[in-house]
């Protein structure tokens, strides 16, 4: 919706947009920022993917929520706005990405975006006095504040980071800072309601002559024609979808843009007969352009949650298992747009590995078994191991069930009597690597997820210190404070972990952060490449792929500022692009 919507600023330009979801911008299980868990796993809101079983991670399956709607995954996730660190974006650039930095990327973050300052007491309260104004971007359309509903946990989270000696050393928006902070999270503040692509690109721009955008248009194929570009290149002329079962093929006269995400843009380009040519001829479809890349390069955010039980008193997600409760919650969002559904969880630490106390892991430096591109990339995340963020550390005020780990329905609750509270300690940087292919020329089969988590020993070697640093910081004031037993009393299930324990636990319970990335990597085409540095798919002449799956390095924190970033940049550039055509 970004590019579509910038692309459409000039009414020279008409873009149709084709999405196989529904439009849900007024829908409140969209818009409340405290009801996201209750999309997942309908077909309403959710793709409701599953990775194939992870060897690596106990055979088990794991669950792939993805938004199915407009907006994708912008209308489900949990409204984290954290930032990539300026290494992360200068990595793409050291890859073989010209015009790659922080400081080229910087002003999309900016353009993006509209930070609103919180109320004095907000400020004091969530310690949100770190956010240097002059960072963020003010009058971009998603925006972006502090939740102003919150509890004596989240009170507590910066603080218990100060006296660990480790709050934020600045705004983490600079792409420097570390620390543990309140984040901003995607919110209107007047209405309390989520700010997401569709309501913030796609509304204000809905009623331009030059957009069209069709819901419940499912993609099967790009069009390509018979004959070759300019340029030797293949030519996209459109995409073939359905709708309700009726079959349609829709003309592109300039450029096709590919933004399905990281799990369906590889699987379209398959179905479209591009990528490796003997997965193509095994499904008997013939090959448009050949590369073996698309769909590798897999990579994703895993975590390892930990959960406490509450003191008596503390309001938590449990409270909505209460009928009464909920609907009493419910009644007050809709009619006055406040109470506990009018908020959600914004508490972060971007911490490095000597700030969980492991500076004396050494990362990976011997990597001849590895093809020359992946050894690029774990290049560049072992030379910065020490320096960038290791963990992201965040919370979930309520408890979750980690058993089920392949059904995110149950994950988010649990059925136990009582009041939680889990820690989540993310991986930031993975060394494992995966794949996203076809199983089957048919559209509606769902491409095989591999993440292989867990494959690189390494990850697990870290997210296990990850795990026992969680645990330092449940037991620290004023977070234990909260917590049973001053942060020792878990919640059933979970128990201590320590060195001995640690490794076989993650295996069990480690959960997707649900950040896929890498799939349609922008690289050069030697290096593991399937677009360019300004988004064009190898081989083509006007076909653009503009989502997360062009991340060729996976960036600390969560990804949606970034994918905004790069969305807007590349509109820039098809602008750009097509002027010069002219
Ligand atoms: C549950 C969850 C929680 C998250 N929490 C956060 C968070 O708090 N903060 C954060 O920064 N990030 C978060 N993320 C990640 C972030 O939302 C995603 O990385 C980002 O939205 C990805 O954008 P994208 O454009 O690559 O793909 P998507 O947003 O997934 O968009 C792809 C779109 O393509 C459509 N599509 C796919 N296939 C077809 C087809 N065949 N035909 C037509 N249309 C198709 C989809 O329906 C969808 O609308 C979360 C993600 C999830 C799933």
């Amino acid at each position: 919706m970004t590019v579509a919507a910038r692309l459409t600023e000039d009414p020279n330009i008409s873009v149709v947009v084709l999405e196989a979801g529904n439009d849900h911008s007024n829908d409140t299980n969209v818009l409340s920022p405290g009801l996201y868990t209750i999309m997942y796993g309908d077909p309403e809101y959710d793709w409701n993917y599953k990775t194939v079983p992870q060897i690596y991670a106990n055979g088990q399956e794991v669950a792939h929520p993805r938004g199915k709607q407009l907006g994708g995954s912008s209308a489900i996730n949990f409204l984290f706005w954290t930032h990539a660190s300026q290494q992360d974006i200068n990595n793409w650039g050291e890859l073989g990405n010209s015009n790659w930095s922080w400081a080229e990327l910087d002003p999309y973050f900016k353009k993006s975006e509209s930070y609103i300052s919180p109320s004095v007491q907000v400020q004091s309260d969530l310690q949100t006095q770190y956010i240097e104004q002059d960072l963020h971007g003010l009058s971009g359309p998603i925006l972006n504040t502090f939740p102003d509903i919150y509890g004596p946990v989240d009170e507590a989270w910066p603080r218990t980071y100060e006296n660990l000696g480790i709050a934020v050393d600045g705004d983490p928006r600079d792409g420097l800072a570390l620390g543990g902070y309140t984040n901003t999270i995607n919110m209107d503040p007047k209405v309390h309601q989520r700010s997401y692509a569709a309501t913030a690109y796609y509304l204000p721009a809905s009623q331009r002559p030059n957009l069209r955008v069709i819901t419940g248009a499912f993609v099967e194929k790009i069009l390509f024609k018979n004959e070759y570009g300019k340029e030797g290149d293949v030519l996209a002329t459109g995409a073939s979808y359905s709708t309700n079962g009726t079959s349609f093929n829709i003309n592109a006269k300039r450029e096709v843009i590919l933004s399905a995400g990281s799990i369906s843009s590889p699987q379209i380009l398959e179905l479209s007969g591009v990528g490796s040519k003997k997965l193509l001829k095994k499904n008997g479809i013939k090959v448009v352009v050949e590369n073996e890349n698309v769909g590798e390069n897999l990579q994703d955010h895993i975590y390892v949650p930990i959960g406490y039980k509450v003191i008596p008193g503390i309001s938590t997600l449990d409270d909505f298992k209460n009928e009464t409760f909920f609907n009493e919650a419910y009644e007050e969002y809709i009619t006055n747009g406040t109470g506990p559904l009018a908020t959600t969880g914004a508490s972060s630490g971007l911490l490095s590995c000597p700030q969980i106390g492991c500076a004396d892991l050494k990362a990976p430096v011997d990597f001849a078994n590895s093809s020359a591109s992946l050894a690029a990339q774990y290049k560049l995340l072992s030379q910065n191991f020490h320096s960038e963020a290791v963990t992201q550390e965040l919370t979930v005020t309520g408890g979750m069930s980690p058993q089920y780990v392949n059904d995110t329905i149950k994950l988010f609750t649990t059925t136990l009597e009582g009041n939680f509270f889990t820690m989540l300690g993310v991986l930031e940087h993975p060394y494992s690597r995966g794949s996203v292919h076809i199983q089957s020329s048919d559209p509606a089969t769902y491409p095989a997820i591999d993440p292989r988590y867990l494959s690189h020993p390494f990850d697990l070697e870290v997210l296990s210190k990850i795990a026992l640093h969680l645990q330092e910081v449940a037991k620290s004031a004023p977070l234990s404070d909260y917590l049973q037993g001053n942060g020792t009393i878990y919640q059933e299930g979970y128990y201590e972990l320590n060195e001995g324990n640690v490794a076989d636990w993650i295996r069990k319970y480690l959960q997707s952060e649900y950040h896929p990335a890498g799939t349609c990597a922008m690289l050069p085409l030697e290096k593991g490449g399937v677009v360019d540095a300004r988004f064009k798919l190898y081989g083509t002449a006007n076909l653009r792929v503009v989502d997360a799956s062009i991340f060729p390095l996976m960036p600390r924190a969560n990804l949606q500022s970034l994918v905004y970033a790069i969305a807007e940049r590349a509109a820039d550039w098809i602008l750009e692009d097509g002027r010069c055509k002219k």
